[in-house]
């Protein structure tokens, strides 16, 4: 189970974006997050998987609680997690081939034995040929760049994936490719999901349920989350 409990976050202690926010997403479960732009989706997806500490209240992993988060969270419950974010320029080093991007988890994580051949099962996962596996991310698309994050994202076999705007770059084949990627992902190995997204039809085709950030939020006046760890 991922649970978040009464999370009040942002970039502002003065002016949280997110106030009191609870949400829990069950072993298998897909739980697609809407709201209008700016709502704090993103910073929830953070929040969730331990990319971005909370001012207050907790996430528990697995019913373990979390007290770390980005390097400072424990590698267990860090490589749990699985994200791929709307821009995947952003979240690529430039200077990698998309195979050594794929392959990086598996490589920071002390497998590098590994690396080869579970790149190749990601890479045909993904839709990735070989030839594309050698370019760096400027000599490919948008889309064949968003396959890589997608495969490295499931490179240590995580048991929750955050997909936050996953396809909100991509068009309708490709979008309709990375959603199976996901689900075929998620049927073999019952992992859960979070997706964010403003596209309310795809969401509901592809969750379980569909739930918005102003349904998860308490009403004002509730009673006080504990701080977060570190
Ligand atoms: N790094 C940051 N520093 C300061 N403010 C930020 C930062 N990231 C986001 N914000 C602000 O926090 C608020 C929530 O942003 P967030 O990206 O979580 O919203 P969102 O619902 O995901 O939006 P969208 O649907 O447009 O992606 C916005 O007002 C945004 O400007």
């Amino acid at each position: 189970m991922l649970e978040l409990r009464r999370i009040t976050a942002g970039y502002d202690r003065r002016a949280p974006v997110l106030h009191g926010v609870s949400l829990d997403i069950a072993p298998g479960e897909a739980v697609g997050l809407l709201g209008p732009s700016g709502c704090g989706k993103s910073t929830l997806a953070r929040v969730a998987a331990l990319l971005h500490r909370p001012d207050s209240g907790e996430v528990v992993v697995d019913g373990t609680p979390a007290r770390g988060w980005r390097h400072r969270a424990p590698r267990e419950q860090r490589t749990a997690f699985g994200v791929v974010f709307q821009q995947p320029r952003l979240s690529t080093d430039p200077r990698l081939t998309l195979a050594a991007a794929v392959a990086e988890p598996l490589r920071a994580t002390g497998r590098r034995a590994e690396a080869g051949p579970r790149t190749a099962e990601l890479a045909e996962a993904v839709g990735l040929t070989p030839d594309l596996l050698t370019r760096r991310p400027h000599e490919v698309s948008d889309g064949q760049l968003q396959r890589a994050c997608l495969a490295r994202a499931l490179a240590l076999r995580p048991r929750w994936l955050v997909c936050d705007e996953m396809t909100a770059m991509l068009d309708a084949s490709t979008t309709a490719a990375l959603v199976g990627v996901v689900e075929d992902y998620r049927r073999q190995t019952g992992a859960g999901l979070l997706a964010v997204g403003h596209d309310r039809d795809l969401l509901e085709r592809w969750c379980d349920r569909t739930v918005t950030l102003e349904s998860l939020t308490a009403p004002p006046g509730g009673p006080r989350a504990p701080a977060a760890g570190r």
